[in-house]
């Protein structure tokens, strides 16, 4: 039986609806900094799961030149971290421990981005197919998911959706969410929260309460859900017409479980330009080999990485062809000028939406 790695994050937290009886192991305490793994053993891979990069942004809240996915981090556009990991560093990973491969991988991005990365849709050969985003988030998951069901013809059980805004996910984190999941039926990356949060309700002027910091948890991804669910929950949230901003809240508005698998807190999402600065010393320090994908022109995606920087100045696709070649310093600078910006005080915290 397969060993999940000592250093994973591990599950032990179920979120609020109702437990199973299935999830005995679960202790309802709150984790120390390691916790161990209580679904370990049992794990067999990843045969049954999917994946869901999202990056279907396009950057207009961010009034960035280019969506942040195609920024470039450490010499590499943001997402390809998010692909080479689930179409070669976890593969790679599986044949060396004797798991099955992810089933399939779904690229959600704007079509006007996609002949960008169809050499490497083409190079990777049915593994990884486009998705188009929606709307919002929750849009985008469901095209996605759509995706996954038709390309797979519905056999795959469970889909695991990651933001391509979190290039630093590691394989630790993917076996232990992929595996709570496949034990629990749904389960999210997290960690507790170490900042003091305070609820405002006049727009941030004065504080109305400190919500108690013991019991919240700030949460990453992927999030991983059984299909089936998710099917289930989009059908809810449509004939209701919920709110939400993540893919759990959807297991979550059905009463169901959803395990919280403690991450590491360097699984940043990419939304200022500090996290940026971050992220590559993060990546620095992780000293890890280089990014190779197939379809990139000579394997190596840095090659090819300004070829992805798309100047958004003209909606129109066919700035695409030839692509727009431009310095990622610049790119970087504008998406600082559009924080300051962006960080307005009188500006109002907005919902969560995919298109920021
Ligand atoms: C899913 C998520 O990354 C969890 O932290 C977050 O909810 C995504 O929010 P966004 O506003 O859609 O980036």
């Amino acid at each position: 039986a397969f060993t999940l790695p000592d250093h994973r994050a591990s599950s032990n937290l179920v979120s609020r609806s109702r437990r199973t009886p299935s999830s005995s192991p679960v202790t309802t305490n709150l984790p120390s900094l390691h916790a161990t793994s209580t679904t370990s053993n049992d794990f067999t891979g990843f045969g049954n799961t999917g994946f869901l990069i999202l990056a279907g942004g396009t950057g207009s809240r961010m009034k960035s030149s280019i969506p942040k996915q195609f920024l470039t981090l450490s010499s590499h556009p943001v997402l390809h971290y998010s692909l080479h990991l689930f179409l070669e560093k976890l593969p790679n990973y599986c044949k060396q421990h004797n798991l099955s491969p992810p089933c399939k991988v779904v690229l959600v991005m704007d079509p006007m981005y996609q002949p960008e990365y169809q050499s490497i849709v083409d190079a990777y050969d049915g593994q990884l197919v486009f998705a188009n985003p929606g709307k919002e988030r929750q849009g985008s998951v469901e095209n996605g998911l759509n995706k996954l069901v038709e390309s797979t013809s519905g056999t795959c059980e469970y889909v695991a959706v990651h933001d391509s805004a979190r290039p630093l996910v590691t394989i630790p984190e993917i076996l232990a969410v992929v595996s709570d999941a496949q034990n629990c039926g749904a389960a999210v990356l997290g960690v507790p929260c170490k900042a003091t949060i305070k609820e405002s309700d006049d727009g941030g002027a004065t504080v109305l309460r400190t919500i108690p910091r013991e019991r919240l948890w700030e949460v990453h991804t992927p999030q991983v859900v059984r299909v089936e669910a998710l099917l289930r929950g989009f059908a809810k949230v449509e004939a209701e017409n919920l709110a939400v901003t993540d893919d759990v809240s959807i297991i979550e508005a059905l009463g169901e479980t959803v395990r919280l698998t403690r991450g590491e807190y360097a699984n940043l999402k990419i939304t200022t330009p500090e996290d940026m600065d971050v992220a590559s010393a993060i990546l620095r320090e992780r000293g890890e080999g280089d990014i190779v994908l197939k379809g990139t022109g000579g394997g190596v995606s840095g090659s090819s990485s300004e070829s992805v920087v798309v100047d958004d100045s003209s909606s129109s696709p066919s700035m695409l062809f030839p692509p727009v070649k431009r310095a990622s310093e610049k790119a970087y600078n504008s998406m600082k000028e559009v924080r300051f910006i962006d960080m307005d005080r009188d500006s109002k915290p907005t919902p969560s939406r995919w298109h920021e």
